[in-house]
C-alpha cells in the first residue's frame, strides 16, 4: 500500500505550488523593484549633480561680478597702497568667496595681497595663469594648479582699466581646493552619511574630493569622467578606484569645463529593499502557513467521501457495503459518480449473490424449494416460534412410471404433481421437492385437521387427474404439527416421515395423521 493518502498529496502539491509561486513572486518583486531603485538613484544622481553644475555655475558668476565690482572699484588707483589695500581685504573678508585677493600690473608684479604675508610688494607673480591673463586682459578662469607654497588652487581675474580704458593689469581671486571657502561649503553639503559623496573633476584631475587627500589625483578608467569632461550629463552603474559598484550621475560646469559626480553605493541603495524584502518574507510566513492549514482542512474535506466509500467497500457483506455506500453525501462531482458506479457494481453484486442464493434452494425441474430451502423456512421459523404444519408426500410406485414410460416421462409427472401442489396451495404454504420423488409441504398456522384436509385434498385431486403417464398418480402422504406432533423440530419431521411410511404400509394412496405428542 502506498503512504502517500489523498489528503497529503493535496497538501503536498498545494505546498509545493504555494511555495513556487511565493519564491517567484518575492523574486520577481525584488528584481522589479531593484532595477527601478537602481534607475530611480541613477537619475536622482543625474538630478543632483545637474543642480550642483548650476549652482557652482552661479558660484562662479557671483565671485566674477564680486571681482569686477572690486576692479570699478580700484579703478585706475593703482599707486595708493592703502586704497587697494583696503580693497583686497573688504573683498576677501566680505565674502568667504576667495582664500587670496590679489592685484597685479601688467608686468605681473603683486602691488596688494589679502591676507598679507611673506610675499613682498612688488614681487613677480610667475605662473602661467597670470601671464595669460595678462596676455587676455579679459575676465578668465585659472584652471587648477599647484601654487610655490603647495596648494592647489583655482583662481579667477579681471582686468583693471584707466577711465580711457587703457590696461592696467588684473585683480584675482584664488580659491584654495583643499581649504575652507563657499565653494567648499557649497560642495560639502552633500550627504556623505551612506557611503554617498560628489566629487569635482577638471581634465581627469580631482579639484574637489571629500576625502581631501585625493585632490589633485588624476583620474584613469572612469566612464563617468570621460563622459562629463566630453560635456555630457548622464548617469552610470560603474565600479570606482576601490572597487566599489557605485550608482553614479554626472553634470558638467559648461563655463569652466568641471565635471560634477555624485554618487551612492550600489550596496546602500539595495540595503533598503533587501530589508523591505525580508519584512515582507515574514509578514507572507504567517499568511502561507494560514492558508496550508486552511488546505490541510480542505483536503479533509475532499478526501472525507473517498476515504467513506473506500471503507464502506471493504465491508464483509455486500448488503451492508451496499447501505453503507448509500449513507455517503458526495457533495462534488467525482465522488457522485463513484458513488454511482459502486452502488451499480454492489447493486449488481447482490442481485448475484441472491440469485445464487435462490439457486442453491430451488429444485431445478420442479421449481420449488428443495430441502435447503425448506430447512431455511424452517430455521426461520423455529427462530420465531412460529407453528406450522408439515406434510410429507410421495408418488407411489413412481419407479413404474419411469420403468413404463421413460424417465422424461417420469421428469414430466413430478412437474405435473408440483403443478398441481401449487394449484391447490395457498400463497404462504411452503413447497418444497425434498429428493426423488419425495416431497413435502410446509403450512404456517395451520392445524393438523386443516392440513388433514389440505392432504386428502390433493391425494383425492392426483388420484382422479391424468398425469404425463397417461393415468392418473397416486400419493402417500404423512402430516405432522409443530408443535403439537412434537416440541422439536426435527422431531415432527420424523413423525411426518413416520406418518408417511404408515400410509405406505397400510396400501398407499392415503393420509396418515401423526398422533399428537403425548404431555
Ligand atoms: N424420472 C425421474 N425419476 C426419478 C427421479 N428421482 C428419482 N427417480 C426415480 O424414482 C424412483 C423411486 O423408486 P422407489 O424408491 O423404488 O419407490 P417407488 O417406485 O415410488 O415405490 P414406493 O415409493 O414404494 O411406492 C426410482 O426409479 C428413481 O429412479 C427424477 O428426478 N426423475
Amino acid at each position: 500500500m502506498p503512504k502517500l493518502d489523498l489528503r497529503r498529496l493535496i497538501l503536498l502539491l498545494s505546498m509545493s505550488a504555494t511555495s513556487l509561486v511565493l519564491a517567484y513572486f518575492l523574486y520577481a518583486s525584488y528584481q522589479m523593484q531593484r532595477e527601478l531603485l537602481i534607475k530611480q538613484t541613477l537619475e536622482a544622481n543625474r538630478i543632483y549633480a545637474v543642480k550642483l553644475a548650476e549652482v557652482t555655475e552661479n558660484f562662479l558668476n557671483t565671485a566674477h561680478k564680486q571681482l569686477a565690482y572690486s576692479a570699478s572699484v580700484i579703478g585706475p588707483r593703482l599707486n595708493t597702497a592703502e586704497h587697494l589695500n583696503g580693497e583686497v581685504d573688504r573683498l576677501l573678508l566680505q565674502t568667504n568667496t576667495f582664500n587670496s585677493v590679489y592685484v597685479v600690473n601688467t608686468e605681473s608684479k603683486l602691488l596688494a595681497r589679502a591676507p598679507r604675508n611673506h610675499q613682498a610688494e612688488d614681487s613677480l607673480i610667475d605662473n602661467p595663469g597670470s601671464y595669460s591673463a595678462l596676455a587676455s586682459q579679459q575676465p578668465s578662469i585659472v584652471q587648477a594648479y599647484s601654487a610655490p607654497h603647495g596648494r592647489l588652487i583655482v583662481a579667477m581675474t579681471h582686468p583693471l582699466h584707466t577711465a580711457q580704458g587703457d590696461y592696467l593689469g588684473y585683480i584675482g581671486g584664488a580659491i584654495y581646493l583643499q581649504e575652507n571657502n563657499s565653494l567648499h561649503d557649497l560642495l560639502g553639503e552633500h550627504y556623505y552619511r551612506d557611503g554617498s559623496y560628489l566629487y569635482v573633476v577638471h581634465d581627469r584631475q580631482l579639484i574637489y574630493h571629500n576625502k581631501q587627500e585625493r585632490v589633485g589625483e588624476i583620474i584613469h578608467g572612469n566612464p563617468a569622467i570621460h563622459e562629463v569632461s566630453q560635456g555630457r550629463e548622464g548617469n552610470q552603474l560603474l565600479t570606482n578606484s576601490e572597487g566599489i559598484e557605485m550608482l553614479a550621475g554626472f553634470a558638467p560646469v559648461q563655463s569652466t569645463g568641471w565635471g560634477i559626480v555624485a554618487q551612492r553605493p550600489l550596496q546602500a541603495t539595495l540595503t533598503e529593499l533587501n530589508k523591505l524584502m525580508l519584512n515582507m518574507l515574514i509578514t507572507l510566513v504567517p499568511f502561507f502557513l494560514a492558508v496550508m492549514l486552511a488546505i490541510w482542512w480542505l483536503s479533509r474535506i475532499i478526501s472525507q467521501p473517498l476515504w467513506s466509500l473506500a471503507k464502506s467497500v471493504q465491508k464483509d457483506d455486500a448488503r451492508i457495503a451496499e447501505n453503507a455506500v448509500r449513507q455517503i453525501k458526495p457533495w462534488y462531482f467525482e465522488v457522485a459518480q463513484l458513488k454511482q458506479s459502486i452502488l451499480s457494481g454492489l447493486e449488481m453484486l447482490n442481485h448475484r449473490i441472491g440469485k445464487l442464493n435462490l439457486d442453491s434452494m430451488t429444485d431445478p425441474l420442479t421449481e420449488l424449494l428443495n430441502r435447503r430451502g425448506a430447512q431455511a423456512a424452517i430455521d426461520k421459523w423455529h427462530v420465531s416460534a412460529q407453528p406450522f404444519a408439515v406434510i410429507l408426500l410421495d408418488i407411489d410406485h413412481f419407479k413404474q412410471v419411469n420403468d413404463a414410460h421413460g424417465h422424461d416421462i417420469g421428469d414430466l409427472t413430478l412437474q405435473f404433481l408440483a403443478r398441481q401442489m401449487r394449484r391447490l396451495s395457498g400463497n404462504e404454504n411452503v413447497l418444497c421437492r425434498s429428493g426423488g420423488e419425495e416431497f413435502m409441504v410446509l403450512m404456517p398456522d395451520t392445524d393438523l385437521k386443516e392440513a388433514g384436509e389440505f392432504a386428502e385434498n390433493l391425494r383425492a385431486t392426483l388420484a382422479s387427474t391424468r398425469s404425463p403417464a397417461g393415468e392418473p398418480i397416486t400419493l402417500s402422504l404423512g402430516v405432522a404439527h409443530y408443535p403439537i406432533s412434537n416440541a422439536r423440530i426435527e422431531m415432527v419431521l420424523r413423525s411426518a416421515d413416520q406418518a408417511l411410511y404408515q400410509a405406505k404400509r397400510q396400501g398407499r394412496n392415503k393420509v396418515v395423521i401423526a398422533a399428537a405428542q403425548r404431555s
